[in-house]
């Protein structure tokens, strides 16, 4: 019996913090259809023209202050989740690490995999909510490279995990020791997403961003919005841990551009709070499985900085689920939840 594949794809960091390397990767970033969703001509001319000689620069002094002696935290906790998900599964599975932008490339898992004489692929997108930019270029990627293949195996992707008990018990377990009921607001951070990308991922065309607070619940009609998913990851955290709905706000950060992104952005719920007379955040940032440059630098240094300027005292991040044990063993169960539900034949 060959091997059954697991590959684990998070979304890439630069090779190094240095300026050439930053703009080698923010191109590559930004040039993927489902990042800049606008046409081809307008995407070249804004990314490679614009967006890439004037951020790189910026960018790489950033990385340069979360670049440690393990390189960038986000490959550097990707590599060890994958290693802890292969020793825990064993020898029955060929465990890859890639990142969706620069390396390890997905080309090089899955040929490594392919080499490997697998009998099946997953996928893990490690996005706990979907969206387009991030999740569906992943499967995007995959298939396009798979879809080449002369035998395409059994594939599986895992759509989204934005209410996987095991993440919720890992997010809230990493807070426990922060006391969070000692601080004046908790806050859920996450990525940010241009609206234009919500309203393309409501296939009813009727419902995302169409009426107030309308993607601040999920239900049957919205369950793939990212926004919608968003807010029911920090329901589900926030319920874990006996946080009342008032003692918590869902904010959006890392906006890109001037058009609006999903809203309440991270900077205006700073503000907010501050005019409130709040003094003390706690701020999750669960759109993330590790740490990286959005949560050590943005919201430990910039948010800081910002909200202490506001007069707030001090901006306390919660650790990523990066290399806890519980979360490992999250990733396996969700590895062989899946395998049986979709691999093993039901019994006739
Ligand atoms: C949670 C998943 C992510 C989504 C969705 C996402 C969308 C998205 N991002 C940008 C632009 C940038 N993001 C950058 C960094 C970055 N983004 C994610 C995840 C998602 N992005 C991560 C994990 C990181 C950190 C990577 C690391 O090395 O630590 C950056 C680079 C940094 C910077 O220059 O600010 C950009 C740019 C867009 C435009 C977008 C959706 C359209
Ligand atoms: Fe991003
Ligand atoms: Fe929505």
């Amino acid at each position: 019996m060959g091997k059954k594949g697991v590959l684990l794809v998070n979304l890439g960091t630069p090779d190094s913090p240095e300026v050439s390397d930053v703009r080698r990767y923010l191109d590559e970033f930004l040039m993927d259809e489902r990042v800049i969703d606008i046409n081809a001509f307008n995407r070249t001319l804004l990314v490679k023209g614009i967006i890439v000689p004037f951020r790189s620069p910026k960018t790489s002094k950033l990385y340069k202050e979360i670049w440690d002696e393990n390189g960038s935290p986000l490959l550097y906790y990707s590599k060890i989740q994958a290693a802890l998900v292969q020793e825990q599964l064993g020898p029955d599975y060929h465990v890859e690490l890639a990142m969706r932008y620069q390396s390890p490339s997905i080309e090089t898992a899955l040929a490594n995999m392919k080499a490997g004489l697998v009998e099946s692929i997953q996928v893990i997108p490690l996005f706990p909510q979907y969206a387009s930019a991030s999740t569906g270029s992943v499967i995007q990627k995959v298939m396009e490279i798979i879809g080449k293949w002369q035998t395409i195996p059994p594939i599986s992707f895992v759509n989204s995990f934005h209410d996987n008990e095991v993440m919720i018990d890992t997010f809230a377990d990493n807070a426990r020791k922060f006391q969070p009921e000692t601080y004046d607001q908790i806050l859920f951070s996450f990525h940010g997403l241009p609206e234009r990308q919500l309203k393309k991922c409501d296939h009813s065309g009727n419902h995302c961003l169409k009426t107030e607070n309308c993607c601040a619940a999920l239900t049957d009609v919205n369950k793939f919005c990212y926004s919608a998913q968003c807010h029911d990851t920090a329901r589900l955290i926030a319920e874990r841990l006996n946080i009342p709905e008032d003692r918590y706000s869902v904010c959006f950060q890392s906006r890109l551009g001037k058009e609006p992104w999903v809203q309440p952005y991270t900077t205006d719920t700073l503000k907010a709070l501050a005019a409130r007379g709040k003094k003390r955040l706690l701020v999750f940032c669960p759109a993330f499985v590790a740490d990286c440059l959005e949560t050590l630098y943005e919201v430990t240094v910039e948010y800081g900085e910002e909200f202490k300027a506001l007069g707030g005292e001090e901006v306390q991040l919660v650790p990523s689920l990066n290399d806890s044990p519980k979360w490992i063993s999250g990733l396996v169960k969700m590895v062989t939840d899946q395998h049986s539900s979709v691999y093993t034949s039901p019994d006739i």
